[in-house]
């Protein structure tokens, strides 16, 4: 597998999870991961927010590594893949990373334990005892709106000092704390945001790349917004920007993965726009909107196919 830090910066993919009745849809993945192999994406995280991880049994996610490894070896395109883990029971944890130290991945994608609240040093003890065990280098996922607990920049820093853990992928919705963090991070230690509609502010500020569930949808949109800043073309990001600002909105107007999946059905990249409870499907007002949007982006190439309508 990769040396990872030096692949994390650019436009990271973090793949939804088609579903077709119920089940894991084989076919479906295939054609996605083909399908974004051939775009300009520098990395893909699995079964994390967008891939609906927490509804994936161990077999599933087993069989979903294997298929995108499988896919990314044929499309001749050697990406790295991070797991997406999360939980709030460090024992658990370590069982998963055992029971994954073999598959292949380049490195794990880890959110901060949601729902019990622990101190600052309960999450440092945990992200120490998890990227001591781990195979893979550890990317801390920090996301205070969706676990109820923010890992403040001191914390973050004493984990940056770990040598297992690479990076962050930064959802903490607040510039100061981020800005913060980037002055004072070793070189070794990535920033990547995961703030879809701040993507141009995070990357104005200096991070290293973005993972966004929005690039499943212009993707070389997005690419190229996060490549033309990198190399300090700020006009010509702007160009590209101003035609994906307003979707990262929409995307997300209802919870995501959902427009997300409606989007990647109705365009024929997905066999079925189904979610695993309790996430639900897109409201039909939101479905016109994104039929709309749909139309308004691809007029100009393939209609929607045969047998998908609005709900
Ligand atoms: O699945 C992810 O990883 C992402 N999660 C964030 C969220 O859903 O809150 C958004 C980001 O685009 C990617």
């Amino acid at each position: 597998m990769t040396n990872l830090r030096s692949r994390l910066h650019g436009l990271w993919l973090p793949l939804v999870t088609p579903f077709h009745d119920g089940e894991l849809d084989d076919a479906s993945l295939r054609r996605l991961v083909r399908h974004y192999a051939a775009l300009p994406v520098n990395g893909m995280i699995l079964t994390a927010t967008t891939g609906e991880g927490l509804t994936l049994a161990p077999q599933e996610t087993a069989r979903l590594v294997a298929i995108v490894r499988d896919e990314l070896t044929s499309s001749g395109k050697d990406l790295p893949v991070c797991l997406g883990l999360s939980g709030s029971d460090t024992r658990a944890l370590l069982d998963t990373l055992r029971r994954t130290a073999a598959w292949p991945i380049d490195g794990y994608l880890i959110s901060c334990p949601y729902y019990s609240r622990p101190t600052q040093d309960g999450m440092i003890r945990h992200f120490r005892a998890l990227a001591d065990q781990a195979a893979h280098p550890v990317l801390i996922y920090n996301i205070p709106y969706r676990t109820g607990v923010n890992l403040g920049n001191e914390a973050m820093l004493q984990l940056a000092d770990h040598h297992n853990i690479v990076g962050l992928k930064d959802c903490c919705a607040d510039r100061a704390q981020f800005i913060e963090l980037l002055r004072r991070r070793p070189a070794r230690f990535a920033v990547l945001t995961g703030e879809d509609a701040q993507t141009w502010d995070a990357l104005a500020d200096g991070a290293d790349g973005a993972i966004l569930a929005s690039a499943h949808i212009e993707t070389g949109a997005f690419a190229s917004v996060v490549k033309l800043l990198a190399a300090g073309d700020r006009d010509g990001a702007l160009i590209h920007w101003r035609t994906i600002s307003d979707l990262t909105k929409l995307l997300f107007s209802e919870p995501s993965p959902a427009p997300i999946k409606y989007w990647l059905w109705r365009t024929g990249l997905i066999d079925s726009p189904e979610l695993r409870l309790p996430m639900t499907e897109v409201s039909s007002e939101l479905a016109a909107r994104l039929d709309r949007d749909i139309a308004a982006r691809t007029s100009a190439t393939a209609p929607a196919p045969a047998g998908a309508h609005c709900q």
